[in-house]
């Protein structure tokens, strides 16, 4: 139905407050630039942000995403405010294969509560896809789904004591994450549906520090990386039934050919992954099909539309959103958080970076053997103003303790922008989120710059 002006309808014309009704399965697809605010409410009806129930009357203030207001069934929407662009869509095909997929995992949850096998777990889903093919959507509608789900089918997890799955999302996409800053690969469990405006849940996310938007900066760390975080997971999972059952929701970067491929089957091999979810591509499903044949494991793969809603962002909004996410690091996404600018002894810690290295001359090695930088070669870094604008991601550890593969398999306690290297003072200024000593004096670098 097409969307009637409040103002208009009172004499007073103006495009500011818009009320649209909405037809079951149909979405109101909305873009709000990052300089713009929005303020959505569902008037009746149901609607939900991919998987986030809108609650009715309350306000939502959008700013600088790109969204989806969906109903099952109908929904009146008001929009307060000038978007970029909204309009009515009907999504029936996406949410539809979207819900059945996320059916399928909840039978696998059931059955895996209700053993006691250590061995049977939770659905364990990689989503893949090119780039803007909707893939962080989709995870955040099946962690979403997951989170309602017990009360819609029946509480098992209710009745092991929990009231709702608490399934874990593992974000390996280093250039756009979705939780955690840039340059980094993390999992959280997520207990609570992915909220619009104040994103995935962030309590005690498990983060590792890569510090390069791509992979292909260093393969070998981020696979070293990936392998870290899933000795971890498995940990958990071995310590936690409930946990085990509600299995992890991974999503991947859009890079899906040659070294990205090989990434991609590297990651479905570290993380136990049985069920890969293709998205909108014929040629990834059928190469995927056939490697996981020749495996001879009992990993599917499901091809999954692409929702019509889904936007392309350009290498700007990319790099807008990348700066955004450091910025909500330091500052909240409301400028509710106050960091710490200091400046600390450059003796008092060490910045590392992982790769590089001497490479050592062709002629002193045999016939025929080429030099290669190693890539998992782990270098200290002199504090020289190269480091300016730096974010460097703090490890946790110990200087004492240190050996090479600490630094490749520590997590990472949080991060750092350097502000600038005082060399003749020996002084290194730093803003950091909190005040106090950081947790650690190992610092990692790598190709990840911000400007305040
Ligand atoms: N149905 C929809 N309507 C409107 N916007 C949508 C819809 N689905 C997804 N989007 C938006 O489109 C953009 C791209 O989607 P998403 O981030 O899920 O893609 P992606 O495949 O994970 O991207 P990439 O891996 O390239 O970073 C996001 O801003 C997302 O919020």
């Amino acid at each position: 139905m097409a969307p009637s002006s409040d103002a208009a309808a009172d004499g007073e014309p103006s495009g500011d407050v818009m009320t649209y009704h909405l037809k079951a399965e149909h979405e109101l697809r909305i873009e709000v630039d990052f300089d713009r605010q929005v303020t959505v409410k569902l008037l009746s009806g149901d609607a939900e942000i991919f998987g986030c129930e809108l609650p009715k009357g309350g306000a939502k203030t959008l700013s600088g995403v790109k969204c989806a207001i969906f109903t099952w069934h109908a929904a009146q929407i008001q929009i307060v405010g000038k978007p970029d662009a909204c309009y009515e869509a009907e999504a029936s095909a996406a949410m539809r294969s979207y819900l059945n997929l996320h059916t399928a995992l909840e039978e696998r949850r059931k059955a895996a509560v209700t053993t006691t096998s250590p061995t049977t777990k939770g659905p364990r889903v990689l989503v893949v896809g090119n780039t803007d093919a909707g893939k962080s959507t989709v995870c955040k509608i099946l962690c979403s789904y997951a989170c309602r789900a017990d009360a819609m089918h029946g509480g098992v997890a209710a009745a092991a004591g929990h009231d709702h799955w608490v399934p874990v999302f593992v974000d390996l996409d280093v250039g756009q994450n979705s939780v955690t800053p840039p340059g980094t690969i993390c999992a959280v469990p997520v207990d609570a549906p992915v909220d619009p405006v104040d994103g995935w849940p962030g309590e005690a996310p498990l983060v590792y520090y890569f510090g390069h938007a791509s992979p292909g900066e260093n393969a070998a760390h981020y696979k070293a990386l990936v392998e870290s975080m899933a000795r971890v997971l498995a940990q958990r999972e071995t310590d936690d039934v409930l946990a085990r059952a509600a299995g992890l929701v991974v999503n991947t970067m859009g890079w899906t050919d040659g070294l990205g491929y090989d990434l991609l089957l590297h990651a479905i091999s570290a993380l136990s992954i049985d069920i890969v979810a293709v998205i909108d591509h014929d040629k990834l499903t059928a190469q995927l099909k056939a490697h996981v044949g020749s495996q001879g494991g009992d990993v599917q793969v499901v091809k999954l539309p692409k929702s019509g809603g889904v936007v392309t962002r350009d290498t700007n909004f990319r790099k807008r959103a990348r700066d955004r996410m450091i910025r909500s690091y330091f500052y909240g996404s409301r400028s509710e958080l106050n960091p710490c600018a200091s400046a600390i002894d450059a003796s008092s810690f060490k910045v590392f970076r992982v790769g590089g290295g001497a490479r050592a001359p062709n002629t002193a090695l045999p016939l025929g053997a080429t030099s290669r930088m190693d890539p998992l070669r782990v270098a200290p870094l002199p504090m020289t103003r190269d480091l300016e604008r730096c974010v460097l991601g703090v490890l946790h550890g110990d200087n004492a303790a240190l050996g090479d593969a600490d630094v490749l398999s520590k997590p990472c306690a949080g991060i750092v922008c350097v502000t600038e290297v005082d060399a003749s003072r020996g002084k290194v200024h730093i803003l950091q989120p909190s005040p106090g000593s950081l947790p650690s004096k190992l610092l990692l670098s790598g190709t990840m710059r911000w400007n305040d």
